[in-house]
């Protein structure tokens, strides 16, 4: 065992404290850092690693930062996912005898830092906990820089847990291991990386007293428990008061619609798919809030659409009567402008942390509650006038802050100029004592001058000397000898002190010690003081936030032509001349082009959606849902007119998303989202699904896409829009009948297709993949080749299926050539297959034949295996003879030949599909 130096010793001891952070140590005017912290800082930080002696024999690894320009350097650390445990000298070196005696005052972690650019100003910042006992699962997100707090819970399904955090899209998650270790294992889209801290002390004590008795009592036990951990991991961490956590918001998840996080991320409503931008998200259209608080609490609206018709009608009246009235809108605005991020400031003062500037932007927000109380009290809406009776304009809050706090006060609260004149007595007599002895030496230079004759004669100050006569070496010579004591030498001048400037020097450092004192003393009263009323400002800065999100929402309203729709708590989805609200405000040059939507129980509540590529069919379906969302946000929609029934989930199976799911293929993430579609699925959801069962062949596909859309259409009866490739599934309406057939309208002229985005019934009969493939600039030569192969393989093909019917359509000019090319590799494929020795293709080609031959005359389904044409007929049965003969094929012929279609229940048909996927693998 190394021995190491007392100071080397201690720093170990701290550091046990802090295993899972960088041990910020504090040395003088730096933090260092040691051993493999050094190292690893060093190397993130990008810092100078050097060594120091520490008793032992090799050197240690150190490195460290100034202490001034610290935060930068925790920054970038707790940006990339540390935590920094902030160790400081508890006694002042210059008065203690040996050690100075250290103390960890912080450790800051990514989920409760509270200042810095780390944390987004109009983003939260939370800080979730993770619990689950007796078959409960609870969930607290807290974000320490505004002081919310959040607390749900619900019987144990993880699934729902991991819906619930990513609402929240922490920076850390905390609590039970186990549970730790699923999500950390989910493929769930969190946005952020994500520090995980397993964490089991609870501190119910603090917690119930954080809180108080009559707040605790009233949550559930799970809940109670959930924060107790979390109270125990805040102030362990933050060692200090947690004074802006003042209440506890409990909510029950069943009173929000329900959007998972792949939901959420396929409708793009806070971020987009691809860049993760909010630009080109819901939320970025919607927010045209003027403060922070507001565009926090429009995301948090947006993740949690309402279920109670009648909250949602509250804010859509206040919305009516801001977008009808343009300059109440416009005054709020111009109030709104002037309030800065009241919660925040409200966590800095319960932290300790704010300075004078923001007190004064605490005075000058709360300057404008006066007049935004008066618009709203006086608006025609019911909604704002509630929220304006219920305004605390807390004038004595912004009244003594104008008392004391100076118009201009310097960022740091410790060097004085922060206390207005006036405001207490003895500081002003303080202050009073050092302008007079100020004044007495410019006085003294004056006279100085006089005496000596010298004009250059000046009297400065340094921290060092303190105050001095500076007399020029070419003017020594007139100084009188004696009287002056030379104190410092310069290259061309001398410093001198006199007596009687000594004097006077000790009364006015000590006047400017004790007035820095004082206003230090006072402030910190006056935060204090503030602090004592935090609820009451939290709960201003609420209202606020609401009215700014009413108001922003009403602006959109009007800019955009969104109307105020009808909710009703029946079945049926109407939407006339609906439209996507944020692919219409991005489109330019064109016009976006609306389409209805009629969704309704005795009707139709399936559309089943063919169309090409790009023909509009995902923009379709995502209007439907974003006008579900907006509506139960309390927002207008895009649309001309709109009947909306409360959705209680809104599911999505649209591809955009799968290059997020690492490990998994995009089939079985299709399957496994349509698994919990059919498990959790109400008659109130409303399902999504694009291009349904394209991740696998085509027959499989096809079959599982109807097998799923029966289930919907029979189990489960809710609202869906299914968009498909397979054309053939248009027969469904006439065996579902609550499913109609609908297709995007093309127009065909010449070898051009022009999409005419509008939504018309009946099933169309093409893709126009090849024609997508060269709009997107494919080059030319395979084009021509994909134009070829298709029609060689449709000719071939037992039956046409799919795609490219339209394709003889297009009149290209290499087509014949390319058919004849197609068609030749086509038979060169199929013979070579058979012909080599090759056991595994022949019997795979002879498979094919043999499996098709039955289905196809007993009328089976219709499968999709063109793949050899009917060229060397001779070869090809043969080997379908040979294979005839293996046992496992004759099984799988028979569990085919056997197969009850017409009393399979969808789920029976899935499994059937899976058995024969497995037979066929084992041949
Ligand atoms: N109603 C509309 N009015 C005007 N332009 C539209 C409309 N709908 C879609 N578009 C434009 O067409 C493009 C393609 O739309 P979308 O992605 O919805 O097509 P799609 O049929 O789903 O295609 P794919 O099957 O290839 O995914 C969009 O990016 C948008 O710019």
């Amino acid at each position: 065992m190394a021995t190491y130096t007392p100071m080397i010793e201690q720093y170990l001891r701290i550091k046990a404290e802090a295993q899972d952070a960088f041990l910020f140590f504090r040395l003088g005017d730096f933090y260092e850092m040691f051993f493999d912290d050094a190292i690893l800082a060093a190397k993130e930080l990008e810092i100078t690693l050097t060594g120091r002696d520490g008793g032992a024999e090799e050197k240690i690894p150190m490195c460290g930062v100034p202490y001034h320009s610290a935060d930068n350097y925790i920054h970038r650390l707790i940006e990339k996912g540390y935590k920094v445990a902030i160790c400081e000298q508890m006694e002042d070196p210059s008065q203690t005898k040996g050690m100075v005696r250290r103390e960890i005052v912080r450790v800051i972690t990514p989920g409760t830092i509270m200042e810095g650019k780390t944390i987004g100003e109009r983003t939260n910042n939370y800080i979730v906990s993770v619990t689950e006992r007796q078959g409960l699962m609870a969930l607290a997100a807290c974000d320490l820089s505004t002081g919310e707090l959040y607390a749900t819970s619900a019987p144990s399904n993880k699934e729902w847990l991991r819906d619930e955090i990513g609402l929240y899209d922490p920076a850390e998650i905390i609590g039970d291991p186990e549970l730790l270790d699923w999500i950390t294992g989910q493929a769930a889209p969190l946005g952020k990386p994500v520090v995980y801290t397993p964490w089991a002390k609870a501190k119910e004590e603090s917690a119930r007293a954080q809180f108080g008795e009559a707040e605790w009592i009233r949550l559930e036990p799970e809940r109670r428990d959930n924060i107790s951990l979390l109270v125990g991991y805040l102030s362990e961490t933050q060692k200090r008061s947690l004074g802006q956590l003042t209440k506890i918001t409990a909510y029950e998840p069943e009173h929000f619609m329900i959007l998972d996080p792949f939901t959420r991320r396929n409708l793009e409503l806070v971020e987009t798919v691809r860049e993760r931008s909010k630009k080109g998200s819901l939320l970025w259209l919607l927010d045209r809030t003027e403060t922070s608080m507001g565009s926090r609490l429009l995301r948090r609206w947006i993740d949690k659409p309402l279920l109670q018709k009648s909250r949602i009608e509250e804010r859509l009246e206040a919305v009516e009567h801001l977008h009808g009235a343009f300059i109440l809108r416009e005054d709020l605005r111009g109030a709104l402008q002037d309030i800065y991020d009241l919660e925040r400031l409200v966590g800095r003062v319960a932290f300790g942390n704010a300075n004078g500037r923001d007190l004064l932007a605490l005075k000058t927000s709360l300057r404008q509650v006066p007049a935004m109380k008066d618009l709203c009290g006086g608006s025609a809406s019911s909604t704002l006038r509630r929220i304006a009776s219920a305004m605390d304009e807390c004038e004595d809050l912004a009244g003594m802050i104008d008392a004391a706090i100076a118009d201009d006060p310097p960022v740091s609260v410790r060097d004085g100029g922060i206390i207005k004149a006036g405001y207490h007595e003895r500081l002003d007599e303080l202050r009073e004592a050092g302008m007079n002895g100020k004044r007495w030496i410019a006085e003294l230079e004056a006279a100085e001058r006089q005496a000596t004759g010298i004009k250059s004669l000046k009297i400065g100050y340094n921290k060092v000397f303190g105050y001095y006569i500076e007399v020029t070496k070419s003017n020594l010579a007139s100084l009188p000898e004696g009287r002056y004591e030379r104190k410092q030498t310069l290259a061309n001048a001398e410093r001198f002190v006199t007596p009687e400037l000594k004097e006077k020097e000790t009364l006015i450092l000590e006047a400017e010690e004790k007035t820095v004192d004082l206003e230090y003393a006072l402030f910190n009263e006056l935060r204090e003081r503030i602090a004592a009323d935090i609820p009451r400002l939290q709960k201003l800065a609420e209202q606020i936030a609401e009215i700014d999100v009413l108001r922003s929402m009403a602006a959109v309203a009007s800019d955009n032509g969104f109307v105020k729709p009808k909710l009703t708590d029946g079945y049926d989805l109407v939407v006339e001349q609906g439209r996507h609200p944020v692919v219409e405000s991005v489109m330019k040059d064109t016009a976006f082009i609306a389409n209805g939507t009629a969704l309704r129980k005795d009707e139709a509540s399936i559309l089943l959606i063919t169309g090409p590529n790009m023909a509009g069919k995902s923009t379709y379906m995502r209007q439907v849902a974003l006008i579900s969302i907006l509506a139960q946000i309390g927002s207008f929609v895009p649309a001309g007119k709109a009947e909306i029934p409360l959705v209680d989930r809104i599911f999505t199976r649209i591809g955009a998303a799968d290059d997020l799911i690492g490990g998994q293929s995009t089939f079985m993430v299709e399957m496994a989202d349509i698994q919990i579609m059919t498990e959790k699925a109400t008659p109130r959801s409303l399902i999504i699904i694009d291009e349904l069962g394209r991740g696998t062949s085509t027959s499989e596909g096809m079959a599982i896409a109807q097998a799923v859309i029966e289930y919907v259409h029979d189990r489960i009866g809710c609202k869906a829009l299914v968009s498909t490739h397979f054309h053939e599934l248009a027969h469904l309406e006439h065996s579902l009948t609550g499913l109609s057939n609908y297709s995007m309208a093309v127009q065909e002229s010449g070898d051009k297709v022009h999409f005419l985005r509008k939504l018309i019934p009946g099933a169309a009969d093409t893709s126009y993949g090849i024609y997508c493939a060269r709009l997107a600039g494919l080059p030319e030569e395979i084009i021509g080749r994909a134009y070829g192969l298709l029609i060689g393989l449709e000719e071939k093909g037992p039956k046409l299926t799919g795609t490219g019917a339209g394709v003889a359509k297009a009149p290209l000019a290499d087509v014949p050539q390319a058919k004849e090319d197609a068609g030749q590799v086509v038979r060169e494929t199929a013979a070579a297959a058979l012909l080599t020795e090759d056991v595994a293709s022949k019997e795979a080609a002879a498979a094919v034949e043999a499996v098709a031959e039955p289905l196809a005359s007993e009328g089976g389904p219709v499968v999709q295996l063109s793949i050899f044409g009917d060229e060397e007929p001779s070869v090809q049965a043969k080997a379908a003879a040979r294979v005839a003969e293996d046992p496992g094929m004759r099984t799988l012929i028979n569990l085919i030949k056997n197969a009850d279609l017409m009393n399979m229940t969808p789920l029976q048909a899935m499994q059937l599909v899976n058995d024969l996927k497995m037979k066929a693998k084992d041949l």
